[in-house]
């Protein structure tokens, strides 16, 4: 073979939990640190970002690929969900990940599999309100990966900002002693957040999605110039999603960035959550609010 042919970086593919757990404990017996980041598979840039993030402070890296049942309702997009797994093994390798992990469906719940990490209030509001079950499933698949894995530290996209909540919600609930790395939103050139699921948009739903974004930001820099009236900001983001022909508002509040609780008004860090459908794709993104002190304290 031609030496100037670049062989794609090869590494192992594991399957099992035993093969994992015995992989990865050769590598804590030398005191390597370990980092975790869990995906959905169909990796793109955003995806890759927690891998490179990743890397930068651990010795070894594991990408978990795993379309989890659990997550999905009914009616949700678990047949149809991208999948291009060799292509995922290639590109979390050029990106730095040491091992991928991708269990099947009986290896992760095997026959019998009855137990369930659940979230009463934060996995039932907003997401969960809108996909019943999705953050049980979650919460449930991310503790029993953080169990095989045993991570150092593990990887989570701000894009998916509840999901954030409800993972530190749960570590700190359950005393579960790996940190927390959140990686800022990956976004194109017009500002849409990456998602697997931007894939199923039409060239049309495609080219209005970049809403999202421009609500998102113009909402921020109200909030810059003084707006802190909860109310007055969703006003102004349901009137510019609503600008476009092809975009249905699921929600859009302003809750507290830990609670996940609506507020009146931003008198503490706080997160604009948005769930918008084109068609039948449903996009989430959210934005940050961060009050100066002098806000706070008079709060
Ligand atoms: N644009 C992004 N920027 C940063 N992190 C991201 C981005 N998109 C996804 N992630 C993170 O990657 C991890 C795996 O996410 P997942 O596999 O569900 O990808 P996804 O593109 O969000 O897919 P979906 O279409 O299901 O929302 C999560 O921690 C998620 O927050
Ligand atoms: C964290 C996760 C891998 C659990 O299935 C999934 O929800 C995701 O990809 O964000
Ligand atoms: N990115 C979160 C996984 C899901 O939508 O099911």
């Amino acid at each position: 073979m031609s030496e100037s042919i670049v062989q794609p970086t090869e590494i192992p593919v594991i399957e099992s939990v035993a093969e994992l757990r015995q992989h990865l404990q050769r590598l804590r017996n030398q005191n390597r640190t370990i980092g975790f980041v869990p995906t959905m598979g169909a990796l793109h840039d955003g995806h890759l970002q927690l891998i490179k993030v990743a890397r930068k402070s651990c010795d070894v890296v594991v990408v978990s690929i795993f379309v989890n049942p659990l997550q999905f309702g009914p009616n949700e997009d678990l047949n149809r969900y991208p999948r291009t797994f060799a292509s995922d093994v290639e590109q979390s390798a050029a990106a730095g990940a040491s091992i991928v992990f991708a269990p099947t469906v009986p290896e992760m719940y095997p026959d019998g599999f009855e137990t369930s990490v659940n979230l009463h209030r934060m996995g039932a509001i907003l997401e969960g309100a809108s996909r019943p079950g999705h953050f049980q499933g979650v919460a449930t698949v991310v503790m029993k990966l953080f169990w095989m894995v045993l991570p150092d530290r593990a990887f989570f996209g701000q894009k998916d900002a509840q999901q954030v909540g409800v993972i530190q919600r749960m570590s700190r609930d359950m005393n579960i002693p790996i940190e927390l790395i959140i990686v800022p939103t990956v976004r194109e050139a017009d500002g849409l957040a990456l998602s697997s699921r931007n894939r199923y948009l039409s060239p049309t739903e495609r080219q209005q999605a970049g809403i999202l974004y421009q609500a998102l930001s113009h909402a921020a820099e109200r909030f810059q110039t003084g707006v802190t009236s909860a109310d007055v900001l969703l006003y102004e983001i349901r009137e510019i999603i609503g600008s476009v022909t092809l975009s249905r508002l699921d929600y859009a509040e302003i809750v507290d960035s830990q609670t996940f609780e609506p507020l009146e008004r931003v008198d503490r860090p706080a997160t604009i959550v948005l769930a918008v459908f084109f068609g039948s794709t449903r996009l989430i993104d959210n934005w940050l609010l961060t009050p100066s002190n002098s806000e706070a304290d008079r709060a």
